[in-house]
């Protein structure tokens, strides 16, 4: 079983227990008393490099993961969401997996209002309840990953997340989910550059990727950019934004990292 086999087996567990603490018309209404969803998508659209525009940071606010154990010891959501504004991030992503990620919901919450840009919750989205509890908690976008969905599973969920004002970042590592990954309406794709499977990172998947994602869609490079060299690449190579964690959140000074990487 591969750790995403094993990720996937526990959320719907924990799906199943959530539903049994909060029924879906509670969070429904929760979702409608959310502050508004900010554009996440619109956000990442402006003057993109192929325009000559500068590539921008989706900075991920990340405590723990299975592949890098714990990554930051004091880990204070808000004042990470705050600096990486500070720093000029068009956007943060929010671990909100618990098991796995040491995330919480109440992170994605907190640092949302503390902010004023969008906010995306990073989790394993396999039902339209986690939609419902990602919007109550104020979030302006989700993560929905190709491996985890079958095609109509990942069209269903692009279309309700849409549906409640959120933008769906829609992610593939196998270059054959992008078929289903297109037809789901993405306008926002994200390569992963991580195998889940075996942790392996090749910055090659996303520049192999960018030919074959049409024009008319924002493309994201997603897991393993460390130096602004890595940023270069994507960026010369016409993609529109990077989803950067752990090569942040693990520096002492945060802010001088974001600087460092984006080259300012
Ligand atoms: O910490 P990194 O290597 O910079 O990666 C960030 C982000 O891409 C990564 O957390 C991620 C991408 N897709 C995911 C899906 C689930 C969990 C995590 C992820």
């Amino acid at each position: 079983m591969s750790v995403l086999d094993k990720i996937v087996a526990t959320k719907r567990e924990e799906i199943a227990a959530a539903k049994l603490a909060t029924p879906a018309d509670e969070l429904r209404r929760a979702a409608e008393r959310a502050p508004a969803p900010r554009d996440f998508f619109a956000a990442l659209a402006q003057e993109r490099p192929r325009d000559g525009g500068p590539i921008k940071l989706i900075a991920e606010v990340k405590k723990a993961s299975p592949s890098a154990g714990l990554i930051r010891e004091d880990f204070d959501p808000i004042e990470i969401a705050r600096t990486y504004e500070a720093h000029g991030a068009s956007c943060v992503s929010i671990l909100t997996d618990e098991p796995y990620f040491q995330g919480k919901l109440e992170y994605l919450r907190d640092a949302r209002a503390a902010i004023g840009i969008p906010a995306l919750r990073k989790d394993f989205i396999l039902d339209e309840y986690q939609l419902l509890e990602a919007r109550s908690v104020g979030a302006d976008a989700v993560l929905l990953i190709a491996e985890c969905l079958t095609p109509s599973e990942l069209k269903d969920l692009h279309d309700a997340a849409v549906a409640l004002g959120m933008t769906p970042l829609v992610e593939l590592y196998e270059p054959e989910n992008l078929d289903a990954v297109l037809e789901s309406g993405a306008r926002l794709i994200g390569v992963n550059n991580r195998d889940l499977r075996t942790f392996e990172v090749d910055l090659g998947h996303t520049l192999r990727m960018r030919e074959r994602v049409p024009a008319d869609r924002l493309l994201v490079g997603e897991s393993g950019v460390k130096t602004h060299d890595d940023v270069r690449r994507l960026a010369d190579a016409g993609v529109d934004a990077i989803l950067v964690g752990e090569s942040l959140t693990r520096e002492a000074d945060i802010g001088a990292a974001v600087d460092r990487l984006m080259g300012r």
